[in-house]
């Protein structure tokens, strides 16, 4: 069964110098404060000050005007209110309006004046008594009250139980049930109601409280004071719970009226903030929505029970006289026409500690005087339908619940149920966990979470060490395989050169005894890397290698092959430049064999030098008259060498270098120098690149000469004849342009013949050895 919240209005005397506009008028109803009904014939008149003809009228259950005692409000309102909290049921009473409208007067008040908060522990206190008094099988140690106390300032909460120092912000969370409450919140027992009092205004001390030009004393923060009473009923294991909360919101703050300054602007944000939520959740209820923006603030999420939950409200609205409120006491009633559609469906908290089957909750001969019976006093039942839930209940705990229905006179029954709600009791977060239970469950889930993160991070770092240590192992091989191979390379060598020399002069014998001297002179070092090395980490390694280097050897026999079929498919393998250069190198030798007479050799050198550089022209032409005069046996003049011109002293050094090299490049070529050893070819490899070099040396050489007199002299003949020839200047000047980009693989020496000449002595021998 669904209840709405009760609304109330209450209007503050006016202050000081306050002047007494008549602006919000009390209009009271007795017979509704008399019957304590709902039926709002009492309301709020505020005069419209656009059109004062016009009368702004709000009606609420009742209505309290400045003459109103706190005591009048207590026993009209608050009182059935305390009672319900006896019948295991959660009540919340709250009071709202703008700052300084009297909230605090109302929920707190004055010792001579003691408002809602005193009173009702009080009550509670006298209704504890009543019961004990009232039922045989009860001691007041069955009844055990506790109280907590906290604020939410600036959003954050505080338990105001303990001192501020040590009072950290408290996180709110939500149970298995959904029920949210605030973790770690104190909750003192209190056994009379000097002991709250005691706590009580030790507790006030520290909430936060400010001056304003509007109130001296502004609640900086919203309070709500929480009072739980235990029945626990021994015989049969059972216990109900009521709860009482007592809130008291800060105020709106129009900050141009309360002059604040920066920290309490800050304060003032974070009160409108909450107050807006307030009644954004209020206007999501009323007009049905979905989603209710509860989780938008603290006060919001603490007070979710409240609005649209399972408590039962009662919701006071102070205002404050004067046309100097006016607006605020719009906004504050507007928010109270609202509030007031709100319903809740109340539901009786009461829980089972047995294991198994579960006995009535006994019959408290008393519980007539609690004011409910098969109904309470405002009609809620307190069957099992009267405690369905908006909460879904787990079906592992819907199973063991067991519900109690009202028989009147023979007391309860019991009956297994649908699924009900069960509210925790004081201190529990569930149907048999305690708050302390509960901590010490997360805390060990957190201990294993944390355990478990060390261990995978333990296992991280183990396998990164594995890691690294290998990694440096490798290193260690790989060096150690490049100092044998250096060594095993040198041998090699050196070997090579012994076989050569031994070819013409040295003995095997010598050659033996040298390469003895030579292992001698070496093994300090092999053994040291012996030393140093692991036995067998070496191995992997030198298989390794040992596939590279049969891979390395068919690659250079691929090359070599390609190089023996004429180079025909060298081209391939070669860079552009290093075409041009092999190119140059086979006309360098083409030319000297033609030089000597033997125009076949000649020709078949210029094929392959063609084969290298198929795009030169003039290498055709040349081809084709060679061939015409070996088909046509008939003398072929080459045109003369060029004279070289004189190099630096480096340049000069170099060549010589380079000399040799070629002169052994050359030997590859020769079926002698042929051999199966992939290093040994690797390093003839190199040599060549060597030889590459000196003709790029050649190349430049050739490029200096270009420039010479008789080359300028050539190209002006040239030039001239095509002058004739081409009459347009457009033709002129790209003929022009062709022979300026035209110069690289041409020799412009070739005056006579205009073919392509290399004339590089050292690459002539070279290649004179070769062919
Ligand atoms: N009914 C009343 N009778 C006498 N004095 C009252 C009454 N209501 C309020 N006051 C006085 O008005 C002043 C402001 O009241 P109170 O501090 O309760 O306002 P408040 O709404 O709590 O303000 P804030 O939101 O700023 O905390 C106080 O001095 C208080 O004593």
């Amino acid at each position: 069964m669904s209840q709405k919240i009760r609304i109330i209005a209450r209007l503050r005397p006016r202050l000081g110098t306050e002047p007494d506009d008549g602006c919000v008028q009390v209009i009271r109803n007795s017979n509704a404060v008399a019957s304590g009904s709902n039926a709002g014939t009492s309301s709020i008149n505020i005069v419209n000050p656009r059109d004062t003809s016009q009368v702004f009228k709000f009606q609420f259950s009742n209505c309290y005007d400045e003459a109103s005692t706190q005591e009048e409000i207590f026993g009209n309102d608050v009182q059935p209110m305390v009672d319900l909290v006896y019948q295991g049921m959660t009540v919340t009473i709250f009071a709202y309006g703008v700052t300084s409208s009297g909230k605090t007067h109302t929920m707190q008040g004055s010792k001579s004046a003691p408002g809602v908060i005193p009173r009702t522990v009080q009550a509670i206190f006298a209704h504890r008594r009543r019961l004990v008094d009232a039922t045989p099988t009860l001691v007041p140690e069955d009844i055990s009250i506790n109280m907590s106390y906290m604020e939410i300032y600036k959003d954050d909460v505080y338990d105001l139980l303990v001192t501020r120092e040590n009072a950290p912000k408290l996180p709110v969370r939500e149970n298995e049930h959904g029920k949210v409450f605030v973790a770690n919140l104190t909750y003192e027992p209190i056994s009379s109601f000097s002991d709250f009092e005691a706590i009580y205004t030790r507790a006030t001390k520290h909430r936060s409280v400010g001056s304003t030009n509007l109130n001296h004393a502004s609640s900086r923060s919203h309070a709500i004071l929480t009072i739980r009473a235990t029945i626990f009923d021994r015989t049969h294991n059972r216990s109900l719970t009521g709860t009482i909360n007592l809130v008291d919101l800060a105020g709106s703050e129009n900050n141009k009226l309360t002059g604040n300054d920066a920290s309490r602007m800050a304060e003032s944000a974070a009160i409108n903030k909450s107050l807006s939520v307030l009644g954004q959740v209020v206007h999501a209820l009323n007009s049905n929505q979905t989603r209710i923006p509860y989780r938008n603030s603290k006060l919001t999420r603490i007070l979710q029970d409240a609005l649209g939950g399972s408590s039962v409200g009662l919701l006071i609205c102070n205002l404050a006289p004067g046309a100097k409120f006016r607006q605020d006491t719009l906004n504050t009633l507007n928010f109270a026409v609202r509030t007031k559609n709100i319903e809740n469906k109340p539901v009786v908290n009461e829980q089972d500690h047995r294991q198994v089957s579960k006995p009535p909750f006994p019959t408290i001969p008393s519980s007539a005087a609690f004011g409910f019976g098969a109904a309470g006093p405002s009609g809620l039942p307190r069957t099992g339908a009267a405690r369905q839930s908006l909460v879904p209940v787990p079906r592992k705990q819907a199973r063991a619940s067991v519900s109690v229905v009202a028989t009147g006179a023979q007391g309860f029954q019991p009956m297994v149920m649908p699924p009900v709600k069960q509210e925790p009791a004081p201190g529990t977060m569930g149907l048999t966990l305690t708050e302390v239970e509960f901590e010490q469950k997360v805390a060990k889930v957190v201990e294993a979470e944390v355990n478990r993160r060390m261990e995978e991070l333990e296992r991280q770092r183990q396998a990164e060490e594995a890691r690294a240590r290998l990694s440096m192992e490798r290193e260690l091989a790989l060096r150690a395989t490049e100092a044998v191979n250096r060594a095993s390379f040198s041998d090699h060598g050196d070997d090579c050169d012994d076989r050569e020399r031994s070819g013409s002069v040295a003995s095997e014998k010598e050659n033996r005894r040298h390469r003895q001297a030579k292992s001698k002179s070496k093994s300090p070092r092999k053994e040291s890397i012996s030393l140093s090395i692991p036995a067998g980490i070496l191995t992997p390694v030198l298989k390794r290698h040992k596939e590279l280097d049969s891979e390395v050897r068919s690659k250079l026999q691929e090359l070599e092959q390609k190089f023996d079929r004429g180079g025909k498919d060298a081209p391939d393998v070669l860079s552009p430049v290093s075409k041009k250069k092999m190119g140059r190198a086979y006309v360098a030798a083409a030319r000297s064999c033609s030089e000597k007479g033997d125009l076949q050799a000649a020709l078949d050198l210029y094929r392959k030098a063609e084969s290298f550089v198929p795009d030169n022209i003039k290498l055709k032409e040349r081809i084709i008259e060679i061939d015409w005069a070996v088909k046509n046996s008939r003398p072929f003049i080459p045109s003369p060498k060029p004279k070289k011109k004189s190099r630096s002293k480096a340049k000069s050094k170099r060549h010589e270098s380079v000399e040799g090299a070629s002169d052994q490049a050359m030997e590859m070529d020769h079926p002698e120098a042929t051999t199966d050893e992939g290093r040994h070819r690797r390093r003839r490899v190199e040599q060549l690149k060597c030889q590459e070099e000196e003709m790029d040396v050649e190349t430049e050489l050739l490029h200096d000469e270009r420039h010479s007199k008789r080359g300028r002299s050539a190209d002006d003949e040239r030039d001239r004849e095509a002058m004739e020839i081409e009459k347009t200047p457009a033709k002129r000047l790209r003929r022009s342009e062709r022979r300026k980009n035209a110069v690289v693989v041409v020799d412009s020496e070739d005056d006579d013949d205009d073919m392509p000449r290399i004339p590089t002595k050292r690459g002539e021998r070279g290649l004179t050895a070769a062919t």
